[in-house]
């Protein structure tokens, strides 16, 4: 039996988590989970699992579940996130929150000596040196949750990471894929949130449209698993069956496939190193689907992952500042404070104005995060 806390989890990574666990209760135990305004997930999910320690967004919902439960105990805020990641009970947390605000709680849990199953990217992007260097300290594994990652992960078990020639990302395009950079200047918010083949939280959808999902992805990638970027590509390929894949010296490529489903790799975060059905699961029938398409990247048509790339080989704070500045976008084109195309533009006027730090410490990252964010708040008003 494995005790598992979750952060994040009435999102759409958080949600599909519950359905993994309530289907295999006899291999998980739920202690503890956060959530942030959607309260009556929180209600169900508790009502269903029964957790010890519930942490919400305010401390107001935070007071008011407690009289409604008087047997689990209830905290919110920045804190409850940390207490949640460092439940006494739990051996694995699930990092499923949105954005940086799950750096502090992943440091705390890998402190704490706990397997750390991670789909929350922005960690990794804004602090990646001072993640894997802990977990190298604690001697913790940090376990890809994000598709393309658990691709890569399975697509290199049982080799030696010296044979590897290059790790190949793909992308499926998102929203956008079939218009050219002038047919976006006038796409709304509901045509973005429109992805072809997942079905994803809102930030991350916009991420796949505009490409900072990728760009994220490769500092993801070189963060996991120790590879320079020259060594990183990303491929168009528009039916995300093959989630990434790995080429080796001899010439071989080694890849993971499967029905676009996140369920996949979360349950195979959870049961690593085993792999135990996956109710529901939809077999893949390639020959059903009859021809996969494969595409050279556009880094005309992407300028964001052109960012990426650039923040990414710079290394310090200019990745936080990256990240934040994206996260800020992304929430005021979502609130229709930008247009799509202003993303773009928003997180390159930060990167240019942005002095670097290299090797930076977390009180340094937390203060260009917060510092990115109201420099990008002005911008947008
Ligand atoms: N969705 C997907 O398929 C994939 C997602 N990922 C990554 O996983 C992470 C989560 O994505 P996704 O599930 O789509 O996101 P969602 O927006 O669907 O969910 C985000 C979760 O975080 C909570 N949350 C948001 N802000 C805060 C905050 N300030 N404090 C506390 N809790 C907060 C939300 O609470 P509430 O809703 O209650 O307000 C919700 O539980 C991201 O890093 C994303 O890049 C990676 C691969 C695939
Ligand atoms: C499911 C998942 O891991 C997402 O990150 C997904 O990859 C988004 O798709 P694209 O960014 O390829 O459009
Ligand atoms: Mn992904």
């Amino acid at each position: 039996m494995k005790k598992i806390s979750l952060l994040g989890a009435t999102g759409s990574i958080g949600w599909q988590t519950y359905d993994i666990l309530i289907q295999q209760p006899e291999a998980f135990q739920l202690v503890a989970f956060s959530s942030g305004k959607n309260i009556e997930k929180t209600r169900e999910m508790i009502d269903v699992l029964k957790p010890e320690l519930v942490s919400v967004q305010f401390e107001e919902d935070a007071r008011a579940l407690q009289k409604v439960y008087p047997n689990t105990h209830f905290t919110y805020g920045a804190k409850g996130l940390v207490e949640v990641a460092t439940h006494p009970d739990s051996t694995v947390l699930v990092n499923a929150v949105l954005g940086s605000v799950g750096l502090e709680s992943t440091l705390a849990a890998i402190r704490m000596g706990k397997t750390i199953a991670i789909a929350n990217k922005e960690t990794l992007v804004t602090a990646g040196h001072l993640v894997m260097a802990e977990a190298r300290k604690y001697n913790v594994p940090i376990l890809p949750v994000d598709s393309e990652h658990s691709a890569i992960f399975q697509s290199m078990n049982g080799e030696n990471p010296k044979n590897i020639e290059r790790l190949i990302i793909t992308a499926s395009g998102g929203s956008f894929r079939d218009k050219t950079r002038d047919e976006l200047k006038h796409v709304t918010v509901a045509d973005a949130l429109n992805h072809p083949n997942w079905s994803m939280g809102a930030k991350i959808t916009i991420d796949s449209a505009t490409m900072m999902n990728k760009g994220l992805e490769v500092i993801e990638a070189h963060v996991l698993f120790d590879m320079p970027y020259d060594k990183i590509d990303v491929l168009l390929h528009r039916e995300s069956i093959i989630h990434s894949l790995v080429e080796y010296h001899d010439t071989s490529v080694i890849a993971q496939l499967g029905t676009p489903d996140m369920r996949v790799p979360i349950q195979y975060a959870l049961s690593y190193p085993d792999r135990i059905p996956l109710h529901n699961g939809q077999r893949l029938n390639l020959a059903q689907i009859g021809q996969l398409h494969f595409k050279e990247m556009d880094f005309e048509r992407y300028p964001a992952l052109r960012l990426a790339y650039e923040a990414g080989r710079m290394g310090g704070t200019i990745l936080t500042a990256m990240n934040a500045a994206n996260e800020a976008a992304v929430a005021a084109f979502l609130q229709g404070k930008i247009t799509f195309l202003e993303i773009d533009e928003t997180i390159e006027r930060v990167m240019q104005a942005h002095s670097n730090i290299l090797v930076p410490d977390l009180e340094t990252i937390l203060h260009v995060d917060s510092e990115t964010r109201k420099t990008v708040l002005a911008m947008v008003k």
